[in-house]
């Protein structure tokens, strides 16, 4: 399982590559670190095994955290009946997105960042994505909210952006005409 000392800081130069594509039909190998980034992920937000293992929480992970520079991710975000999103995204594209930006009031964080950053990280308040599944399959789905978020996160991950990258320096709090905060 992974953990903490396998997620690589701010600093490591895999955080600052372009992700390679993933032949499909996934290799074993690569199903395996699909399967573990969705472990990790399911793992830290789960109080007993986050504080067993020292977990920090994260609802998302992107393969070149754990030092694997492909364009693998998965996201798991809890909502009141079902998840408000479950995917292990294999080679993610956002397809289509809104004019209109958001961004979290408490701005965002990162499993590989070990320091608070202030501002706020615009997003696209919607994003239309295409990605393939672990059986090779291909999905698309519309995202709003802090799916939306999440997905935008991770995939700068694969793009080697971090998201403090996206603050504006001189006015860390600004948010643009266009940004409506998520509530
Ligand atoms: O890349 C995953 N990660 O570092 C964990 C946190 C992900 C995250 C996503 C959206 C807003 C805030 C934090
Ligand atoms: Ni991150």
């Amino acid at each position: 399982m992974i953990l903490m000392k396998d997620i690589i800081r701010e600093g490591h130069p895999t955080l600052r590559q372009v992700a390679k594509e993933v032949a499909l039909p996934l290799s074993e190998e690569d199903r395996k670190i699909a399967e573990s980034l969705m472990e990790y992920v399911l793992n830290s937000q789960n109080d007993e095994l986050a504080e067993k293992y020292d977990l920090r929480p994260g609802i998302g992970l992107a393969a070149p955290q754990i030092n694997v520079s492909k364009r693998i991710f998965a996201i798991y975000i809890e909502g009141e009946d079902e998840p408000e999103l479950d995917i292990i995204a294999i080679n993610p594209k956002i397809v289509s997105h809104s004019v209109e930006q958001t961004f979290l009031g408490s701005g965002e964080g990162c499993l590989s960042v070990d320091r608070p950053v202030e501002g706020y990280v615009p997003r696209y308040a919607r994003i239309t994505i295409e990605a393939y599944d672990l059986d090779g399959k291909k999905f698309k789905k519309r995202l709003r909210g802090l799916p939306a978020i999440a997905f935008q996160h991770e995939l700068d991950h694969l793009n080697g952006i971090m998201f403090f990258d996206h603050i504006d320096e001189k006015n860390p709090l600004k948010a643009n005409e266009f940004a409506q905060p998520l509530e």
